[in-house]
């Protein structure tokens, strides 16, 4: 109940145009925090169960509507925080853009701040809501059972280095991709089975499987059903992780890492996301585009497998010169030390792009376009390399 007893000062204190920003944003979910403000909702939901909710949500409307109050504000906040990080994307704002009343219409007013300034925004905002509404039917103690049915969890960052040390070449996580934003579709006859088990027997180490639906027509049952049909790579679920329920999803789904990208999540989330990977198995890639999301990541505790991207995914620009410039002088250094492993993401076509990351620092790869077009996507793995790096 200490969390009720903290609702009192924000009711004491609603500014006088409170109600306004009431109507403007009626909340959608129940939001206490009593404990860290800098951690989103989502992440410390995760962590502790949330005491005296059932309390909370049976007591009066005043409290509740404190509540949804409290939650804008921290929502508020919480991008604040990311901002600070130099964090460009923003939380969707609890209810999606307010609605405005003029006479009988309602309509929707585009604005700054409820309108997602690029794509990488909007993808995680569409997000937000496709996790509310999956975690509404499978909810956390749900999922917890559900793991121990799940098959276990595999040597990500293992496979990697093997592959490397077989081949002397960047270990290769080959994506199953059928379509992205930034490219449209990428393969009509698109059988992810076919296409994985093509990788796996042209010598991927591990595989990427898409599983966001909207914006690159991915699926978590394409995971499900490679996992089951026996291939043997590692899998990495290539998803917008926003909350770490997400962590437990992919996990039951047969993931063996997931991706958290540095762009979207400020430290502390990342931080407590990696421990929750740890617990649960997973491997965790983590993903930066500059020299700052590098910076913030080489400073978190207990980080192995970084992934640069070469392209920013809010404007789409690709370079691989961003891998080289990431990996020169001072953080080369700290990647050697902490045995890191660094993954140079996107763009990567020919067997010379492969050696100029491989140049730069990177023990793998990961490569989707260039490899998923081939009409044997198992021989797109020799083209990419210039050779052929299969087992047999
Ligand atoms: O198809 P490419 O250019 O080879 O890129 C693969 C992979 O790096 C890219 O799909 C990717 C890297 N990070 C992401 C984050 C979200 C979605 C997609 C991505």
């Amino acid at each position: 109940m200490e969390a009720v007893a903290s609702l009192k000062s924000p009711f004491q204190s609603l500014p006088p145009f409170s109600s306004t920003l009431r109507s403007f944003f009626p909340p959608s979910r129940l939001y206490i925090s009593t404990r860290n403000p800098f951690l989103t909702s989502s992440v410390q939901a995760q962590m502790e169960p949330i005491e005296g909710s059932a309390a909370i949500a049976s007591s009066s409307e005043p409290v509740e509507e404190i509540l949804k109050v409290k939650e804008w504000e921290v929502g508020m906040f919480q991008n604040e925080v990311a901002a600070s990080q130099g964090i460009r994307i923003r939380r969707r704002p609890p209810t999606g853009p307010p609605l405005h009343y003029v006479g009988p219409f309602e309509f929707r007013l585009q604005n700054e701040g409820n309108t997602p300034r690029n794509i990488l925004e909007e993808i995680v905002w569409n997000k937000g809501v496709e996790v509310a509404k999956l975690k509404e039917r499978k909810p956390l103690i749900a999922l917890k059972k559900a793991l121990a049915n799940a098959p276990p969890a595999r040597d990500f960052i293992g496979a990697l280095k093997a592959a490397y040390e077989r081949t002397a070449l960047p270990g290769l996580i080959a994506e199953v991709k059928k379509a992205s934003p930034s490219r449209g579709i990428l393969r009509e006859d698109f059988n992810p089975v076919e296409i994985a088990q093509a990788y796996e027997k042209g010598g991927a180490a591990c595989l990427s499987v898409l599983t966001d639906e909207k914006y690159f027509k991915g699926s978590f049952e394409n995971l499900e059903l490679i996992r089951k049909a026996g291939v043997k790579c590692p899998l990495l679920c290539k998803e917008f992780i926003i909350d770490a329920w997400q962590l437990y999803y992919a996990r039951s789904k047969g993931a063996d890492a997931v991706l958290l990208i540095a762009a979207v999540l400020p430290d502390l989330d990342i931080k407590y996301m990696v421990k929750i990977c740890k617990l649960l198995g997973l491997t965790a890639l983590v993903e930066v585009h500059d020299e700052r999301e590098f910076d913030r990541v080489l400073g978190i505790e207990g980080i192995e497998l970084i992934g640069i991207n070469n392209r920013n995914l809010e404007t789409f620009e690709l370079d691989i010169s961003i891998t080289k410039k990431l990996l020169e002088g001072e953080r080369r250094k700290i990647v050697h030390e902490k045995n890191i492993t660094i993954v140079g993401e996107s763009g990567l076509f020919t067997p010379d792009d492969i050696a100029y990351v491989q140049e730069a620092g990177v023990k793998a790869v990961l490569v989707g376009e260039s490899i998923v077009k081939q009409s044997d996507p198992g021989k797109g793995i020799s083209i990419l390399f210039g050779k052929d790096v299969s087992q047999s």
